[in-house]
């Protein structure tokens, strides 16, 4: 949708407004499934209480009454309707105790609900998806303010139920006395509408807008809270520039909101003066009636609290049908972000069951790019042009190339991060389109160049390699071990157990390397089809390099492994080699017949040699001095 035409869908005006009720089915649906006794409970106790106020008013008229006929009969006339009266006011708090108890732990679950869809619908985006602002937004949108609008619409619809209530039976009272002072009390507060609709529209604007804006100061609190930027922050002394912006942003906000209750309170006060010129005319009439005679002093109580009680309820179902409308706004950005149409090819499944699926999933024996080509969502520049190679089981495959050739992207489509390529990628001969997406992603073991640091135990740094043998020791150690850090996983204080970071209680924080050979583990961890590594040694010193390098080798003998380098020491010994540039593969053999092409590669080879060579020679000048 348009952003004209989204924000014409947001006003407030009559259509939007019952359009927006669409969504109360699965509002109800959501409320019922949360507890279904707990949600009964709440309907009984509101409809008791709406008739509650009209009970109470007859008890204490009754009682009032009863003074005049005990001088008469005795005090025991006065005794019984003054035990009712109290004893139902005693009952009402009770009942009022536990119905406060009830709609907190129902508010927490129903809270606790939404954010879980909120996070599986999160979890179920596609990349592209995930990396598209709009849905941020969105995201925040849902996060921010529709998780407890559900629970608030019930509220409202409680109270706009219980006021009813209250509002019909109380007029009963009015209208034996004077049915145009009813219909006034009732149709008074009506008059409010259209200036509170407008301020309610107004509000949700600002907070529909807000959404980028606050997105910022999410990432700049990050920024200022997190040890990740601390280092930077600190030595750059980026501390009060970022905080001034944070600081900027937050004055914004709250110009915003002070601005919208000014408004608020200003349009509140003048209808309440009106209203309080209402009530006391009205009040002014009943004195008026007792003064000539014409009712009793127990109508006298009796009419006065009709007259604020019809306008409080009056005013509180203007006020409810007024809220409901503005929450139906909110709650059209939850089911906008719950209902996104999710391009994350994991949703292709193939096959009835789990198992089935997985059990007719083909070993992988080759994988063949055919002039593939990529553009980013929102870029101008295709990412990759007409790539083409093949690579079989057994085999190892080197891409090479500056940086931003298309190296790592060719990586996120092989793993079908992103699925809106031209030209095919083909496993075993069968387009990946084709394919089971879960099934395939189980076959794979990767290291990506922007690998997650887990801040938890080693045990599931691991271990999210094969979530299924987390819990077996001897799979983690073998991990360990073809990664290089085994011993270091050893010296640990709690070996597997300790945890990892600096976040959490006795964290055992690691080098950059010590992380990448974690992460090298995670992927090891996974007997795959075929290995995906990017950039797996950057981090790495040249020793444990060559002992990573010698355990992928040894891992893909009779498998399929791909990695990306910048390191030509390690990517010489691949059994093929990519050279990218610009999104289009410019080169493509072994190390011996690239070199003897003298082209890019051998160009790029020579430099990082030669300054290996002259590092040498200078080294050998020095001690020869
Ligand atoms: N998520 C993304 N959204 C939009 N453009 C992207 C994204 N990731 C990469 N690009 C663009 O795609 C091009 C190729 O990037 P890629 O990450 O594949 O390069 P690379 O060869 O892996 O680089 P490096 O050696 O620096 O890791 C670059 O021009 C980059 O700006």
């Amino acid at each position: 949708m348009s952003s004209a035409a989204e924000e014409a869908s947001l006003t407030m005006n009559l259509t939007n407004i019952v359009q927006s009720f669409r969504y109360w089915p699965r509002v109800f649906r959501l409320l019922w499934q949360t507890h279904k006794p707990y949600f009964l409970f709440i309907l009984f106790f509101n409809i008791l209480r709406g008739v509650s106020p009209v009970i109470s008013l007859l008890l204490l008229t009754t009682l009032i009454d009863s003074i005049g006929a005990s001088w008469d009969t005795g005090f025991q006339t006065v005794l019984w309707p003054f035990i009712w009266l109290f004893a139902f006011t005693a009952l009402n708090e009770a009942l009022s105790l536990i119905q406060s108890y009830v709609s907190k732990i129902f508010e927490t679950l129903l809270s606790n609900r939404i954010t879980i869809l909120i996070v599986e619908k999160s979890i179920s985006l596609s990349l592209s998806d995930f990396e598209n602002s709009q849905v941020q937004d969105a995201l925040k949108r849902a996060q921010n303010e529709a998780g407890h609008r559900p629970y608030q619409i019930l509220q409202q619809i409680l109270s706009i139920m219980s006021a009813t209530i209250t509002l019909f039976s109380i007029t009963a009272v009015l209208i034996s006395w004077k049915w145009w002072a009813a219909f006034l009390l009732i149709f008074f507060p009506l008059t409010s509408f259209y200036s509170f609709l407008r301020i309610g529209q107004q509000e949700f604007m600002i907070q529909w807008n807000r959404a980028p804006k606050m997105r910022t100061t999410w990432y700049l609190s990050v920024l200022l809270t997190r040890d990740i930027s601390f280092k930077e922050i600190k030595v750059f002394q980026l501390g009060r520039y970022l905080l001034g912006k944070y600081n900027e942003l937050l004055l914004q906000f709250f110009a915003e909101d002070k601005r919208m209750i000014k408004k608020r309170l200003g349009a509140g006060a003048i209808f309440q003066a009106a209203q309080e010129g209402v009530n006391a005319s009205m009040f002014l009439m009943v004195l008026w009636s007792a003064f000539k005679r014409e009712i009793s002093i127990g109508q006298v109580v009796s009419y006065t609290q009709a007259i604020t009680l019809t306008l409080v309820s009056s005013q509180n179902l203007t006020q409810g049908i007024l809220s409901l409308c503005q929450h139906n706004l909110f709650l059209q950005q939850l089911f906008a972000f719950l209902d996104l149409q999710s391009s994350d090819p994991s949703a292709r499944k193939i096959g009835a069951s789990e198992a089935s699926r997985a059990a007719n999933a083909p070993v992988i024996q080759s994988v063949e790019f055919r002039n593939v080509s990529f553009r980013y969502p929102g870029n101008s520049h295709p990412a990759l042009r007409n790539v083409s190679f093949t690579l079989q089981r057994g085999e190892t495959l080197a891409i090479v190339g500056r940086n931003g050739s298309g190296k790592s992207t060719l990586m996120k489509l092989l793993t079908q991060l992103y699925d809106s390529f031209e030209g095919d990628i083909l496993i075993n001969g069968v387009s990946i389109r084709d394919m089971d997406c879960e099934v395939f992603r189980r076959k794979v073991g990767v290291v990506f160049q922007d690998f997650v640091q887990y801040e938890m135990q080693v045990k599931q740094n691991i271990g999210f390699g094969n979530v299924a043998k987390m819990e077996e020791d001897a799979e983690l150690w073998k991990a360990a071990d073809r990664a290089g850090i085994a011993g270091l996983v050893q010296s640990m204080p709690a070996g597997l157990a300790t945890q990892l970071g600096r976040l959490f209680d006795e964290g055992q924080q690691l080098s950059g390397g010590q992380w990448q050979r974690i992460a090298i583990a995670r992927a090891f961890m996974r007997e795959a089809e075929l290995y995906v590594l990017d950039e797996p040694s950057s981090m790495l010193d040249p020793e444990t390099e060559l002992q990573v390098f010698q355990a992928f080798r040894e891992l893909v003998r009779d498998r399929l492994g791909i990695f990306i380098s910048h390191r030509y020491s390690a990517i010489r010994y691949a059994d093929h080699i990519l050279m990218m540039d610009q999104g289009s593969v410019v080169e493509q053999g072994n190390h011996q017949q690239l070199m003897q092409q003298n082209g890019m590669y051998a160009e790029l080879y020579m430099m990082q040699a030669n300054a290996y060579l002259d590092a040498d020679q200078e080294r050998k000048a020095r001690s020869a001095v």
